[in-house]
């Protein structure tokens, strides 16, 4: 398993990662979230030992990474899929990697397999696709054959087919028992990979919880309805001490109530209702409301996605969520 107790790391005046503590378990993949900015990559390279940490420790399997007798064999890791050398074919740069860490040459053929690129083994990579470079990336993350796997970003920039693949394989090394620790912006992507979270938001803690329970506890459901008679709709809702709240186009949200007790409530006023559905927050809502006021970088248009308090805006997704500086 992967320890980090009191985690920190600034650069000057940014601190970039907060006194973070958490235990990454085996057996479940643990998906690794927060916004742009948010501390991530730190604190996996500082996992990875690639960065001193300012404060605080990681342990992996008990001990720091530089005390690892056989690191590639413990832990493998997927940071950035382009530091490859572009003029080495996909096969030799993961025979270098073997070579230089006491690994057998025949596992550079299976790892070859396992991701699909045994066909363009002898190709050079600075002819590979942004896909095909995570691949050959993920390839050396197993390399060694490793019980823990750390990927960042992996699905970046791949195809549906790409991103089934990868979902696929975190799943399966997960369910080998191995530790498997993703970092994702595609929070639709988690939900469907990661069974467990770690959210951050300006390098602070935010969430340590299993997927579903962090969905319970950040997300919210509510009623829509709609109705040709909106302003006695509202007057019937305030009668009975509902709240609701106006979304546009006629709609009313409704929070606290089942959508069968407002149906009834508006058929014993004889008020015709052209919508009456159940709403439940997709895990993006509840991502965008737990970090609402830990997102750095903010779209133009959409300030109010960021407010505190302001109602979620899953539609603001892709523009909050550029990485910094595009
Ligand atoms: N080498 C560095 N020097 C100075 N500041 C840095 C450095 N690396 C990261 N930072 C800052 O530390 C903070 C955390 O950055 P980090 O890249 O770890 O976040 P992240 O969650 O991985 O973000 P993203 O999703 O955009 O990759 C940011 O404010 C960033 O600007």
């Amino acid at each position: 398993m992967i320890e980090v107790e009191g985690l920190t790391k600034d650069y000057g005046d940014v601190r970039a990662v907060d006194r973070l503590t958490f235990t990454v378990r085996p057996g479940v993949v643990t998906g690794f979230l927060g916004p742009n900015g948010a501390g991530k990559s730190t604190t996996m390279r500082m996992m990875l030992g690639l960065d001193h940490p300012t404060g605080g420790t990681v342990r992996i399997d008990g001990r720091h990474y530089r005390q690892l007798h056989d690191p590639l064999k413990t832990v493998g890791a997927l940071l950035d899929a382009k530091a490859v050398h572009g003029g080495r074919s996909a096969r030799n740069h993961l025979l270098c990697l073997a070579q230089s860490n006491g690994i057998p040459r025949a596992r550079v053929a299976e790892v070859l397999d396992t991701v699909g690129l045994a066909s363009v083994a002898r190709k050079r990579t600075k002819g590979f696709s942004l896909g095909m470079g995570q691949r050959l990336g993920i390839a050396a993350a197993l390399l060694g054959d490793p019980q823990i796997l750390m990927f960042d970003e992996p699905v970046n920039g791949l195809d549906p087919e790409g991103i089934h693949w990868i979902r696929n394989l975190m799943k399966d090394l997960a369910a080998q028992g191995r530790t498997v620790f993703v970092s994702s912006h595609l929070m639709s992507e988690m939900a469907l990979t990661a069974e467990h979270l770690i959210v951050i938001g300006q390098g602070k803690l935010l969430a340590d919880t299993s997927m579903t329970g962090f969905i319970r506890e950040n997300s919210r459901s509510y009623v829509r309805m709609r109705s040709p008679d909106h302003e006695r709709l509202r007057e019937v809702l305030h009668g009975a001490g509902i709240d609701h709240v106006p979304a546009g186009d006629g709609v009313l949200e409704v929070e606290g109530e089942d959508a069968a007790h407002l149906g009834e409530l508006a058929a014993r006023h004889q008020i015709v209702l052209h919508e009456l559905s159940s709403q439940s927050a997709s895990l993006e809502e509840a991502f965008m409301r737990l970090t609402a006021q830990a997102v750095e970088y903010h779209a133009h248009e959409n300030h109010r996605a960021a407010v505190p308090g302001a109602a979620p805006r899953p539609d603001a997704w892709g523009a909050d969520w550029r990485r910094k500086g595009s």
